[in-house]
């Protein structure tokens, strides 16, 4: 088959290629039941012109936190003017003024401007509106831990929080969203007693619900006979030991669009098997090919230690000694792995401050040898 075969061919086994986008919001959304009522408790308050309660939002990856926080938030803003609710992605938005322009925008629909304005500016027109309409506002953090560096979590947390102190009548909540359990604490240590949350917890899904999901998924996604339950069940036994529904939905859809490549009208185990490959190794070879000399040694140090987990200090010793690089230029480069997601960053509690920190390699240290 050429190339203008396959861009061009129009049959396809896709009844609906966006059912597996990263940003797909299911409608049927199953197993949250008890998460999503626990929700609709600390936004309730608010509806009835009090104060929303605040809530710490704990579970591993992908275990549909932001999911049932934008349906939440979706169906509060259908039922009622009263409140409003911002969604922010901490991982993109890591500053005040990133964070209080999204609110911004929600409320009057455009951003502010991005220079030749104080940030005093903006969140007193935030807060004015809020006041004189009689709104509340709930803000969802999605991935605080981004806001930890310098403190910055408890400022915001606080402009968030505290502002009926300036404004009259001011309505306001946090919903904290944090994907491990290790950042918990690091919560309490970033952010002082203006935040005393409720904590509502995502437990991970069991195979036999993430087999549910992924078949549910793959309903909407292809056309009937498609794909076969024994291999929905490959795939969904993979994305339960690997501990990521997300890996589950990538691999179907990398699945179909392998078959679809070589028009194949049903997905055979040797897409699954070629999908495997790709979906893990590509993405790991490509981010480790465009990292720079001294963020390969990083990984070595990480590598060499063996089965034991660094602390960053025990990291930084060795890091120092092979470069002879300072201690900034390490801490960029761990920020730099950190986002990438190649370690895990998490705080012990112990040490100076507190804020010591272990680095746990994302990948397999075999698979770099
Ligand atoms: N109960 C469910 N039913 C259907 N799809 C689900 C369910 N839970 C999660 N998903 C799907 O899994 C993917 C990840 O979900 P989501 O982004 O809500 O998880 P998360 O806990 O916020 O993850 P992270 O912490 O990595 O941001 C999405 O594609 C979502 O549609």
């Amino acid at each position: 088959m050429g190339i203008d075969d396959i861009l061009l061919h129009d049959e396809t086994i896709f009844r609906n290629m966006q059912a597996f986008d990263p940003d797909y919001i299911p409608e049927n959304f199953k197993y949250r039941d008890s998460q999503m009522e626990a929700l609709a408790v600390c936004i309730r308050p608010a509806l009835m012109n009090g104060r929303p309660i605040n809530a710490v939002v704990l579970g591993a990856c992908a275990t549909g936190k932001t999911t049932a926080i934008k349906k939440l938030f979706e169906m509060v803003e259908n039922s009622s003017e009263k409140v409003i609710c911002s969604y922010i992605n901490c991982q993109l938005h890591t500053t005040r003024f990133g964070i209080f322009s999204q609110i911004y925008y929600k409320i009057f629909g455009y951003y502010p401007p991005e220079t030749g304005v104080p940030f005093s500016r903006i969140y007193h027109d935030i807060m004015h509106k809020l006041s004189t309409e009689d709104k509340a506002l709930i803000v969802a953090l999605d991935d605080v831990n981004h806001l930890f560096h310098d403190r910055k979590a408890n400022r915001i947390f606080y402009d968030i929080l505290r502002a009926y102190e300036a404004f009259d009548n001011v309505r306001t909540g946090i919903f904290a969203v944090l994907s491990d359990i290790e950042f918990r604490y690091a919560l309490d240590k970033n952010v002082d007693s203006v935040f005393i949350p409720q904590e509502i917890i995502f437990q991970p899904y069991s195979y036999e619900e993430i087999y549910d999901i992924l078949k549910d998924r793959a309903r909407i996604g292809f056309y009937d006979g498609v794909i076969s339950d024994e291999l929905i069940d490959e795939i969904a036994i993979l994305a339960f030991e690997t501990g990521d529904l997300r890996y589950g939905i990538n691999l179907l859809r990398v699945c179909g669009n392998l078959a679809e490549a070589e028009a194949s009208p049903r997905i055979k185990k040797s897409h699954l098997e070629e999908a495997i490959k790709d979906t893990i190794s590509t993405s790991f070879n490509d981010t480790i090919k465009n990292l720079s000399k001294n963020e390969r040694e990083f990984l070595k140090i990480i590598i060499d230690a063996g089965s034991e987990n660094l602390t960053a200090g025990q990291a930084y010793k060795e890091f120092k000694r092979r470069t002879g690089l300072s201690y900034s230029s390490f801490n960029r480069i761990l920020e730099k792995l950190e986002f990438l997601r190649l370690i895990d960053t998490p705080f012990t509690g112990k040490g100076r401050r507190g804020n010591a920190r272990l680095i746990i390699p994302r990948f397999k240290k075999e698979l770099d040898k």
